[in-house]
């Protein structure tokens, strides 16, 4: 490797100001600001947490097999935490709490998150380097913001403490605060040369980029299904379009439903559906 000159700036402070506008975006995705103000259906409650662990699985698969693979490669190892960070088991324990046994079958994952993993797999064999973009995206979010949506989750779904949210929860972590301080201190002590650095900066935006996508492909999956009573109110004209609406709706997201959520989904069309006959 050619001579490495540290930087005057840290790289995890580098890295915070170069994703800042991109937190921004991912942040004020439909999906998330929807997740924050509960401006969401029962439905949409319902499928939106189910259709993301789908995504999230495929999308750590992929970040957990390259991090392995490259686990003593110099710009890996200072951040390799696999006991406290992994996720794919705990999103693997969630998906069948959720769907059952057979999960693995029922699990739908839209095409930008197909794109993620095979971006992750690209930079896992040609620039292992890149890795620590990715692996600071996503775990250094589940231990910020994704704490706040662990507990959303749990409220909307009316879950448990503990049933199917594994993924939200880090056993090994006792501390989310001081773990990020040791995160960004490994971060800082990997040697890179300024090409290197500014490809990892780079990868950090492709990164956030990646996951708006992901979060818009699902949004979008998810815009034929009613939002608020409100605006069901709203179509109380076209009510026989709202009533294909929201049968598609729950045509398209039952192969994804144990069956009793499938009940619950089908009462709440038959109300959704009489609420529009009624005003
Ligand atoms: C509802 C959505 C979100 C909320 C409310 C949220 C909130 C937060 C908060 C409060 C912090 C702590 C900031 C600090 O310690 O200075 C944070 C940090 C972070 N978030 Fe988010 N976030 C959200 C979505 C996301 C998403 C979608 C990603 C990436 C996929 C993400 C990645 C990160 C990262 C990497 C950090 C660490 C920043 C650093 O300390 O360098 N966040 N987030």
């Amino acid at each position: 490797m050619e001579t490495v000159e540290k930087s005057q700036i840290e790289l995890s402070e580098q890295i915070k100001a170069a994703t800042k506008d991109s937190h921004v975006r991912a942040e004020n995705t439909e999906l998330m600001l929807s997740y924050q103000r509960g401006r969401v259906s029962l439905l949409q409650l319902i499928t939106s947490p189910l259709l993301l662990l789908c995504s999230l699985y495929k999308i750590y698969e992929a970040l957990e097999e390259a991090l392995d693979t490259n686990a003593s490669h110099e710009a890996v190892a200072p951040i390799y935490f696999p006991q406290e960070l992994s996720r794919l088991e705990s999103i693997g324990k969630d998906l069948e709490y959720f769907y059952g046994r057979s999960w693995r079958e029922k699990m739908t994952v839209p095409a930008a998150t197909l794109r993620y993993a095979q971006r992750l797999r690209e930079v896992g064999r040609d620039h292992p380097e890149y890795l620590v973009a990715h692996a600071y995206t996503r775990y250094l979010g589940d231990l910020s913001g994704g704490q706040v949506l662990g507990r959303i989750t749990q409220k909307s779904l009316g879950l448990k403490s503990g049933e199917g949210l594994s993924f939200f929860s880090f056993p090994g972590v006792s501390s989310p605060n001081l773990f990020k301080q040791l995160y960004r201190s490994r971060m800082n002590s990997i040697e890179l040369t300024e090409e290197q650095r500014s490809g990892v900066l780079q990868e950090a935006v492709t990164a956030f980029e990646l996951n708006v996508q992901v979060f818009n492909e699902l949004q979008d999956s998810l815009s034929c299904v009613p939002d608020t009573e409100n605006e069901m109110r709203q179509r109380h004209t076209q009510h026989k379009q709202s009533t294909a609406a929201a049968c598609e709706a729950l045509q398209s997201s039952s192969s994804l439903m144990p069956r009793f959520l499938r009940t619950l989904l089908g009462v709440f069309v038959v109300l959704a559906v009489g609420a529009v006959y009624a005003f």
